[in-house]
């Protein structure tokens, strides 16, 4: 039986990035309590199951002074390393159960520090420090400069899409530089650049707008989960990325589809902060028939 059969949940959202939270620190299954590739589709089944585009999975913590190791699933059943958007739901969620207003959790791609601020309705995600190195994204084959790199959609002379540049925020991301990020068809381009080969673990798709050096506008093709409203790390992925083009300042204003996130490349230390708000929808328990086919 799986692990999340009749266990409780969060449906929440990130800026519009749905997002099901589930703790399993206090099942009683502690540490035998995994969840599948398959339980992850399951719940994102739109027949019964809670539609999402993040599966953000709260196990005991393994390290001391962390609250949480947090497994992250996209709908189609894969793993994430990073995902900002459910962080500050998930952060949302414990601090309104514990009274906390700072703690640390780990992620498969390391510690994050969360902390609620600047404004009461907001939480801040210390996303930690971005890689650019081809193998760190990674890329199929060596790219000494991943400012831009040799990518193109259309025809040779005309591409339609081209030279994005490519940063690790704990997980892949490509930003294609545009003027207008609605002018595409991102539901058809996206599958075709996620699943490129110079994307050997695939990549999260973006369409980025510098609007001027303190704002952006993107719109992003997520790996594993499709156009979503919202995608934190990508905006983080892109902030970042114009800022090592001297496109935009390090402390940038980007908008998203479902809304605004503040996003600052701190200079001391190089990690990546972003800030935003989370919603709380509804709770409910999840439906076991749902894992009926699971074994
Ligand atoms: N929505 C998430 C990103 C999920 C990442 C995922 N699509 C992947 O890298 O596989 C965010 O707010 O950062």
């Amino acid at each position: 039986m799986s692990a999340l059969a009749n266990h409780a949940f969060a449906k929440m959202n990130g800026i519009g990035n749905e997002i099901v939270v589930v703790d399993l620190r206090d099942s009683k299954s502690q540490g035998r309590a995994q969840v599948s590739a398959e339980d992850a589709r399951a719940v994102a089944s739109p027949s019964g199951g809670v539609p999402y585009d993040q599966l953000m999975v709260l196990q005991p913590p393994r390290l001391q002074g962390t609250e949480a190791f947090i497994k992250i699933y996209n709908n189609d059943g894969s793993e994430a390393g990073a995902c900002g958007n459910g962080m500050r739901c998930v952060v949302r969620r414990v601090f309104e159960k514990t009274g906390q207003t700072a703690a640390t959790f780990e992620t498969r791609a390391g510690l994050l520090n969360c902390w609620q601020g600047p404004a009461p309705d907001l939480y801040t995600v210390d996303m930690g420090a971005p890689k650019f190195g081809w193998q760190d994204i990674p890329l199929a084959e060596e790219f000494r400069d991943t400012r831009y790199i040799e990518l193109q959609v259309g025809p040779i002379d005309k591409p339609v899409l081209h030279s994005p540049s490519v940063v690790s925020m704990g997980n892949p991301h490509a930003i294609f530089w545009v003027e207008d990020v609605n002018a595409y068809d991102l539901e058809r381009f996206g599958p075709l650049l996620e699943n490129h080969p110079i994307f050997p673990e695939r990549a999260n798709i973006t369409l980025a707008h510098v609007v001027d050096r303190d704002h952006i506008t993107i719109r992003t093709w997520e790996r594993g989960a499709g156009l979503t409203k919202a995608c934190g790390s990508a905006a983080c992925a892109t902030a970042v990325a114009a800022a090592r083009l001297k496109r935009a300042n390090r402390i940038v204003e980007v908008t998203l589809p479902g809304g605004k996130l503040g996003i600052e490349w701190r200079e001391r230390d190089d990690h990546v902060l972003m800030t935003g708000t989370a919603d709380f929808e509804y709770e409910g328990r999840f439906d076991p028939a749902l894992f009926a086919g699971v074994a």
